[in-house]
């Protein structure tokens, strides 16, 4: 067995009607990527809360996936009319059935955070079995281990001595997957909690602490009293970390440690100069773009 994938060259006013209009016309599929991915010229795009929807590329190619017999030409004759275009320039490939579940896995392989703390899907050999391995599958929340923001706190977090952490209860504010919390208790914290806006996260948080056999406690921020914690941890966009400032302030007791990420290096001034009010800020930590900033709550 075998499909089609029609992949048309598009620009941003074109693609969403293109994509209705392919739908319409039966493809079984149909996705928009940007044209330069992979590429210098990739453009980042994603939403912040309260923003604006953030638009797509403006350069894509729109991507149809069809019945092996699809008349083809036929399709896009009726596209180009339905939509008053000419010359549509495309591409077309055959896909064979494929066993997806393993293909979907192969695209996960183990992170190294450090020599002692990786991320693990479930189906992996761990890399080093003596080293602190979190074993984790991506899911509906986020949080894998892979991108920069998370990856920067899971290094803070390694790094941490370990006389500090077994003394520390640790606040994941913006929990995700879980995995902050996860890692932070076993590398050792003496508890854990994260709290997240999306119940999905919740639940994909205790189930990943249930599969690490680690003692965690998440429930939904919106139930969250601001307790103070030792270590508080928030890997969300910049615009909610504006806004939880006094929350997170709050959240952490006075000489405690705070780690925000989810910044741009453009926004990290902002944020620098926003939650210095309440901590005595340290020096950013960069990875691809993303800042980590961290600080010591001062005297309220
Ligand atoms: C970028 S993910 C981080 C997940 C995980 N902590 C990590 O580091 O990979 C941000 C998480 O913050 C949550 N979030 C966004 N705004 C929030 C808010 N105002 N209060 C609590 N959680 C929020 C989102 O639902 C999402 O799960």
């Amino acid at each position: 067995m075998h499909w089609l994938l029609l992949k048309i060259q598009s620009t941003e006013p074109q693609a969403e009607a293109l994509s209705d209009v392919l739908m319409e016309q039966g493809a079984l599929s149909v996705s928009i990527e940007d044209a330069h991915a992979d590429t210098l010229a990739e453009q980042a795009i994603f939403g912040e809360p309260g923003d604006p929807p953030p638009g797509i590329w403006q350069q894509n190619i729109v991507t149809a996936m069809l019945d092996a017999e699809a008349d083809v030409q036929g399709l896009l004759a009726r596209v180009q009319a339905e939509l008053q275009l000419d010359g549509l320039k495309y591409q077309l490939e055959q896909i064979e059935e494929q066993d997806w579940v393993r293909a979907t896995q192969a695209q996960f392989d183990p992170i190294r955070v450090t020599d002692r703390l990786w991320i693990v899907p479930s189906w992996h050999e761990a890399p080093n079995a003596e080293a602190i391995n979190i074993v984790l599958d991506p899911g509906l929340a986020f949080g894998t281990g892979s991108h920069p923001t998370t990856h920067l706190c899971l290094s803070w977090l390694a790094q941490l001595p370990e006389t500090l952490l077994r003394s520390a209860n640790v606040l994941d504010y913006g929990c995700g997957s879980g995995i902050l919390a996860i890692a932070a208790k076993k590398l050792g914290a003496n508890t854990a909690t994260g709290v997240d806006i999306d119940p999905q996260a919740v639940i994909a948080s205790r189930d990943n602490a249930l599969n690490n056999q680690v003692e965690a406690i998440f429930y939904d921020s919106a139930e969250y009293l601001h307790e103070p914690f030792d270590l508080v941890v928030a890997n969300i966009l910049s615009s909610a970390l504006m806004v939880l400032a006094p929350v997170i302030a709050k959240s952490c007791k006075t000489g405690g440690k705070v780690a925000l990420s989810g910044i741009l290096e453009s926004q990290q001034q902002m944020l620098l100069a926003h939650y210095a009010e309440w901590f005595e800020m340290d020096a950013p930590i960069q990875q691809d773009g993303w800042v980590l900033l961290t600080g010591t709550r001062k005297c309220p």
